[in-house]
């Protein structure tokens, strides 16, 4: 028996691994969801309310307690779902499904190394990457103690960062590091360019970070722009460490900081010293440690994950080094325990009550039902200004599927768009079309009680003005204004019409007391697990990305074909030889 299953007072299963190793419980072919009842009363339940007409401002005159029957707590977040298009009922008709669909056997499986990553073969493990010491031994997956080796490449990246942090580690000519440079691309770069932006109040040991990501020679150019050779640490991430874009953009900053450092005199350009160079101011992290090492990076200075990581589950591993430099082995572990209480309580919550569950059933309620092609994420806050480009990978990436887990194909609209852009910037910018547009936009706003700034304008504190636009626009967004509101403040009557608001525009709140790093961790977290609660409906492997493979292998082919093979040219398609000719024609460089 692989689990001591405890049945919680109410549904769900409470569970503690006792035997170590993988255990077969991958649901295959997957429960395809369109086909139970469950999915069936869910549609019910959607007629109604439609023929009912939905009505955010007359079901909060019916229900007093609606807020409360719809408001939730986890860890230290607050969420408020009361201005969705759900009635409290709702809540159970989502449970039912996340249960029809093997929710709670899917989480366990993934939870314990399960290879549900099956079209790569691979055990999808990012919950080990919080894991606390005390979990030494009780997760052997493929037989590796995953938490022991978590723990031992961390304490080796604490050691490493603490070292940088005291200018213990210098640079070739013996000065401390101030700035850190993370190339990597994807979930290489994604998670710590956000996380990096986040938490920049808690940097305290005076040294930055860049973060270089496009093969396009325009980002590197500019963010090696004014930088000191000799205090720069290049840090090289890539799970594969065969990635295009990465590859060439090291290979391009190894050139770049020798010949700056030649041009200073820093260095005399021999290959001892070269290779000195190289050494303190490289280090790599990544899967691959043999191609680390033929790259020239010294292997006491790679920092490892494995396999069982997914690139845009990564920013809590080793992925994260440039933020343990940069804010301390302290802070980096709180931001590890932020990910582990929204784990255990994914894991450990009763459906009905299970907010990460119910905001996953809620977004499959939008895409499935209301049939809405895309999802806003509204931070109220501008440390968070790249959460949502870190979540398009997130969640694109991870959902953006047309097959099912067992090949076939799916039975349902799946991955939604996700997007969006720092409040109240997006206020003047496409919130027109979140209000009065023709389509259904369910947004999440996303702000924090606190602020490590805090200022007056006058007697007027700042925060309070910011945080007085996130409560008005869920507000607005879910009661409108009607046409005699309108008319009730003079507007002319062929005005009036363009003035209206129809409300009912869906939203969620999710409030945090301040953006620590272990909110940030409870906030990326939450919606890993949003994003696999979808995919577990959808019947997808939300932890491979075939899809980016092709274009990968045709710029292979093409690239020749630009400047200098006719041939290459000839065999290509009429647009892009048509293109490329352009191309041709016009290049100045
Ligand atoms: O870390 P790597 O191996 O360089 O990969 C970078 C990114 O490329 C992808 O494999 C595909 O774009 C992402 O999933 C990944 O985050």
């Amino acid at each position: 028996m692989p689990w001591k299953i405890e049945r919680d007072s109410t549904v769900t299963f409470r569970f503690t691994v006792m035997m170590k190793g993988p255990i077969n419980m991958a649901i295959n072919p997957p429960v395809d969801a369109t086909k139970t009842p469950e999915w069936a009363a869910l549609q019910k339940h959607y007629d109604e309310l439609q023929s009912e007409g939905i009505s955010l401002k007359q079901w909060f005159a019916d229900d007093a307690e609606r807020v409360e029957k719809l408001s939730f707590d986890a860890g230290d977040l607050h969420f408020d779902l009361s201005k969705n298009l759900i009635k409290p009922e709702t809540l159970q008709l989502f449970a039912d499904l996340a249960k029809a669909v093997k929710l709670d056997e899917r989480t366990k499986a993934m939870y314990t190394g399960v290879h549900i990553n099956n079209t790569e073969d691979r055990a999808v493990l990012h919950t080990a990457l919080r894991r606390p010491v005390e979990d030494e031994g009780k997760y052997i997956v493929d037989g590796q103690d995953t938490v022991k080796d978590v723990r031992e490449v961390l304490d080796r990246i604490y050691a490493f960062a603490d070292k940088v942090r005291s200018g213990e580690w210098t640079g070739v000519t013996g000065k401390k590091i101030e700035t850190v440079v993370n190339i990597g691309i994807g979930g290489s770069d994604l998670g710590p360019v956000m996380v990096y932006e986040a938490l920049k109040p808690y940097a305290d040991a005076g040294i930055s970070a860049r973060y270089i990501s496009n093969i396009d020679p325009n980002d590197l150019a500019e963010k090696t722009k004014g930088l000191d050779p000799e205090t720069t640490l290049f840090i090289i991430v890539s799970k594969t460490f065969t990635t295009l874009e990465t590859l060439t953009n090291a290979r391009e900053a190894r050139t770049w900081l020798l010949e700056e450092l030649k041009a200073k005199g820093a260095i005399d350009g021999s290959d001892a010293k070269n290779a000195e160079a190289i050494k303190k101011h490289f280090v790599a992290v990544s899967t691959n440690l043999e191609k680390v090492a033929e790259f020239g990076i010294d292997p006491n200075n790679a920092f490892g994950f494995w396999n069982w990581v997914g690139g845009r589950y990564s920013v809590d591993s080793a992925v994260g080094t440039s933020l343990a430099v940069v804010f301390g082995p302290a802070r980096f572990e709180e931001f590890l325990h932020g990910f582990h209480e929204i784990d255990e309580y994914f894991a450990n919550t009763p459906f009905e009550k299970n907010v990460v569950v119910l905001l996953g059933m809620l977004n499959v309620w939008y895409r499935n039902f209301f049939k809405v092609a895309s999802h806003a994420v509204l931070p109220y806050d501008q440390y968070l200004h790249r959460f949502p480009a870190y979540l398009q990978q997130l969640t694109m990436e991870s959902n953006g599927k047309s097959v099912r887990w067992d090949g076939t194909p799916v039975t349902s609209e799946t991955g939604e768009i996700f997007w969006g852009e720092p409040g109240t910037n997006g206020q003047h910018a496409f919130y027109q079309l979140i209000h009065q547009g023709t389509q259904l936009i369910p947004a999440d706003f996303i702000a924090f009680v606190n602020t490590p700034n805090p200022t007056k304008d006058g007697d007027q504190d700042v925060h309070e003005l910011f945080l007085g636009n996130y409560f008005a626009q869920t507000k607005a967004l879910a009661f409108g204004k009607t046409a005699d509101e309108v008319r009730a403040e003079g507007t002319p009557e062929e005005i009036v019409p363009a003035r209206v608001f129809t409300g009912n525009r869906p939203t969620t709140s999710i409030f945090g007391v301040a953006l620590t790093p272990f909110a940030l961790g409870e906030l990326i977290a939450l919606y890993e697990h949003i994003t696999f609660v979808e995919g577990t409906v959808w019947g997808l492997d939300s932890y491979d990305q075939w899809g980016v493979e092709l274009g990968k292998q045709l710029a292979k082919q093409i690239t020749p074909a630009i400047s200098k093979d006719d041939d290459a040219l000839a065999a290509q398609d009429p647009s892009t030889q048509s293109l490329i000719k352009f191309y041709r024609a016009n290049r100045e460089f």
